[in-house]
């Protein structure tokens, strides 16, 4: 079984759970009382190289990465040097998140939100809607074609930014076909985990110039947002070296300042 099958599993248990706990009518009424979500998009199509910050405390790959004991502080040290989104993981098992850490950051922060999980059940839209999230996170691995194409559709309606990611050829097609906007190249191999980071270069010519094109995982700084710009990208989602940093208000602060180069201005 792959990683991502084995994630899926759990991420399927939890999520019966939650249902059985609270019924989709109950989670929809709840959404009622919750502020519009903003324009995600429209943040990551401002000029230059847009950053996604990202609240995460383990992966699969390196296991725990930082305690983050108060993620509404991280969160507001991301704002403060200038994300234009933050991301927050909320699969429990194996990236140790949650709905009240997404929950605490929107109480916290201004940006808009992407919530970071194995969605696969309109519930979790309606979730991340509830939960303070303007964005969803759809992996293009982890659901077939009609699936994916109706969760596209659901989270639009919902006012949620649907962020489409893929890992190779197949999934790009597959995500265009499908009419994502707003598409998210992972340099991480999901059957190895390794990081390539030759892949965006690779992937991003066959994504059309009017969709956004975010280059994730395995930045190091800016000499790698960079060398993604050149490769076309209009976003860098970045974790693991922010969390592991010393200062992440700073390291985001670098990234954005290199992303708004005049060189790159234009590039959106
Ligand atoms: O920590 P990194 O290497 O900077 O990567 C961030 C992000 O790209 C990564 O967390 C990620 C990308 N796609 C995902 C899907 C699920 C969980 C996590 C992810």
């Amino acid at each position: 079984m792959s990683v991502l099958d084995d994630i899926l599993d759990g991420v399927r248990a939890d999520l019966a759970e939650r249902q059985e706990a609270l019924p989709l009518d109950s989670l929809k009424a709840q959404a009622e009382s919750v502020p519009a979500p903003q324009d995600a998009e429209a943040a990551l199509r401002r000029p230059g190289v847009q950053v996604i910050a990202e609240v995460k405390r383990a992966s699969p790959s390196k296991g725990p990465l930082a305690t983050i004991t108060d993620p509404a502080a991280l969160a507001r040290d991301y704002e403060a040097g200038g994300a234009s989104l933050i991301s927050v993981l909320t699969e429990q098992r194996r990236f140790n998140g949650s709905l009240a850490d997404l929950q605490a950051v929107a109480k916290a922060v201004d940006v808009p939100l992407l919530r970071k999980d194995f969605v696969v059940s309109s519930y979790q839209l309606w979730e991340a809607r509830v939960f303070g999230a303007s964005a969803v996170l759809l992996i293009v691995a982890a659901l077939p074609q009609e699936a994916l194409v109706s969760l596209i559709e659901r989270a639009r309606s919902l006012g949620l930014m649907p962020l489409v990611e893929v890992h190779d050829e197949e999934e790009v097609a597959r995500a265009v076909d499908a009419g994502a906007t707003v598409i998210g190249v992972n340099a991480r191999n999901l059957k190895t985990l390794e990081v390539d980071r030759d892949t965006f270069a690779r992937l991003a010519p066959l994504i059309p110039s009017d969709r956004v094109k975010i280059a994730e995982s395995g930045i190091r700084g800016p000499h790698d947002l960079l060398a993604y710009a050149g490769a076309g990208a209009g976003a860098v989602l970045v974790g693991e070296s922010l969390v592991r940093g010393r200062n992440p208000r700073e390291a985001v602060a670098d990234l954005v300042t290199a992303g708004a180069h005049p060189a790159l201005r234009d590039r959106n």
